[in-house]
């Protein structure tokens, strides 16, 4: 057993750029937690084969990698464009075209038919994430005219989105070929979607009742990427198993400058509700192209850590970057160094004041208190590691919401519960084999063995998984031998 060189999780964007064994090997050294396959880009044949690879590079490195799907979702997109990238320049007059390629280099596509319904002259269109900006002269039958305000280079895939929030079909945020990536990856053996564009939590369910309908049952990732998201929040953290701050779409479906208090928000309700919370997009955005990130990209991840995130994300960074495995090692070193000094620079989200004495006292539970006497007992004792066996993964995600500074260490013999605790900060997860180890003392002895305890020193241990019992409802201070 080694300990990882930080708490907080990484997850990382796999595309042409790190889907070589390989280079996905030295992400995994490097510190990458969590694989994440984005089904807008790229074909089935291809994502299974990064499923492959991700598969033999983690058994290669002997380190256990999580993959997520990120479904597609109902956003508009550019289809694929003749020469890539396209470059955009100020004021020139461009086409956009309703199709969903084109071999004419000075078209762009659009993978939407009813495009020009959408419009009228004067709106502005927003391509990729807002980068760059076109205004509306002419519309047509099947094509839109626009003059390009603010250029730039444009690769395919690329979404695009309205002034004032349009831009996403006005179906639900389960679209058919969501449900066909589900089957996609139901069919590879993975169960771990994130769901884009969210609405409400009756979303998820109805992810969650298609995947029973093969028997199988999945764990849902909600991206927050709209306002409607945001007004149903809790009903969706509560539905959830996790939750991502998708800040690409949000910053342009929501004003931009509202985004830092809407990611404050997020962390802090999916904390009270110990849902595992990943903060995304544009987080060392300037590493897609320099070996250096810039000192506002580095603080917005250590802030995002000191606000309560679980994991951070990559995007372009790791997908299309050059420097793949620099931006993962660059990542951990904020993180671990952010990590040290979290006590004595505080935090913005004090959960425990909102447990003793806030409006979390009132609907306090006996497992929030349980808790809440780990996390009294870490402190006070200056305990470096909490034993918890569990099957759904709630008593360690429950600690893991304090942000504390002892490592977790969880036992399951769940081999989903395992997987999903690869988005919680400070959980090392171990599977173990039969119903015996959950014992106390047969955990006791593998981390006796592990050597990462030394001969005298006090661990916290909660309660051992028992048949009939649900929760855990107690905890035990001993000293190892
Ligand atoms: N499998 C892939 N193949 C090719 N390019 C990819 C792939 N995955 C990601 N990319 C590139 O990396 C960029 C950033 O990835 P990201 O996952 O944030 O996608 P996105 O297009 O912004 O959409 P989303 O809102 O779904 O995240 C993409 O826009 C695309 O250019
Ligand atoms: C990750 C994602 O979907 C976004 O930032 O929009
Ligand atoms: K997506
Ligand atoms: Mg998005």
């Amino acid at each position: 057993m080694t300990l990882p060189g930080q708490k907080t999780k990484i997850v990382c964007t796999i595309g042409p750029a790190s889907r070589s064994r390989e280079v996905l090997a030295r992400m995994i050294l490097a510190g990458m937690n969590v694989a994440r396959l984005n089904l807008s880009h790229g074909t089935f044949d291809e994502h299974r084969e990064n499923i492959r690879s991700i598969r033999t590079a983690a058994e290669d490195a002997g380190l256990p990698v999580t993959i997520l799907l990120d479904l597609p979702g109902p956003k508009i997109r550019i289809g694929t464009l003749a020469q890539e990238p396209m470059m955009l320049q100020k004021d020139e007059t461009v086409t956009l075209v309703s199709a969903p390629a084109t071999d004419d280099p000075a078209l762009i596509p659009v993978d939407f038919e009813q495009l020009p319904q959408l419009v009228s002259p004067g709106s502005i269109i927003f391509l990729s994430d807002g980068f760059i900006q076109l205004r509306v002269d002419e519309v047509a039958e099947h094509e839109v005219r626009a003059q390009v305000v603010v250029g730039g280079p444009l690769l395919s895939r690329k979404g695009l989105s309205l002034v004032g929030g349009g831009g996403i079909l006005a179906v639900s945020a389960l679209t058919d070929r969501d449900l066909e990536c589900i089957e996609f990856g139901l069919a590879e053996g993975l169960d771990t979607f994130s769901i884009s564009f969210i609405e409400r939590a009756e979303d998820i369910r109805k992810a969650r009742e298609y995947a029973a309908r093969s028997g199988k049952s999945i764990r849902v990732i909600a991206k927050i990427e709209r306002q409607e998201a945001l007004l149903h929040l809790d009903e969706i953290l509560r539905e959830t198993d996790g939750v991502m701050i998708a800040r690409g779409d949000l910053g342009v479906q929501i004003p931009i400058e509202e985004v830092p208090s809407a990611q404050k928000q997020i962390i802090q309700k999916a904390n009270i509700l110990g849902r595992p919370v990943i903060t995304a997009t544009q987080m060392l955005m300037s590493m897609t192209d320099n070996i250096r990130p810039t000192r506002a990209e580095v603080t917005d991840v250590a802030n995002a850590i000191l606000d309560g995130t679980d994991a951070v994300m990559l995007s372009e960074e790791t997908s299309i970057g050059k420097y793949p495995v620099e931006t993962v090692a660059m990542m951990a070193k904020i993180a671990r160094s952010t990590e040290m000094k979290r006590t004595s620079v505080g935090t913005g989200c004090n959960l425990l004041d909102y447990f003793r004495v806030g409006r979390g006292r009132e609907k306090i539970t006996i497992n929030d208190v349980v808790s809440l006497n780990v996390i009294e007992a870490l402190d006070a004792l200056g305990i470096r590691f909490v034993l918890t066996p569990t099957r759904s993964g709630n008593t360690p995600r429950n600690i893991s919401r304090f942000k504390p500074e002892a490592w977790i260490l969880a036992f399951t013999r769940n081999p989903g519960t395992l997987k999903f605790l690869a988005f919680s900060y400070g959980v090392c997860p171990f599977l173990i084999r039969s119903e015996k180890e959950y014992w106390h003392g047969a955990i006791l002895d593998s981390i006796r063995d592990s050597e990462l305890i030394r001969p005298g020193e006090r661990v916290v241990l909660t309660e051992g998984v028992s048949p009939g019992r649900e929760g855990t409802d107690s905890l035990i201070i001993l000293t190892v031998d």
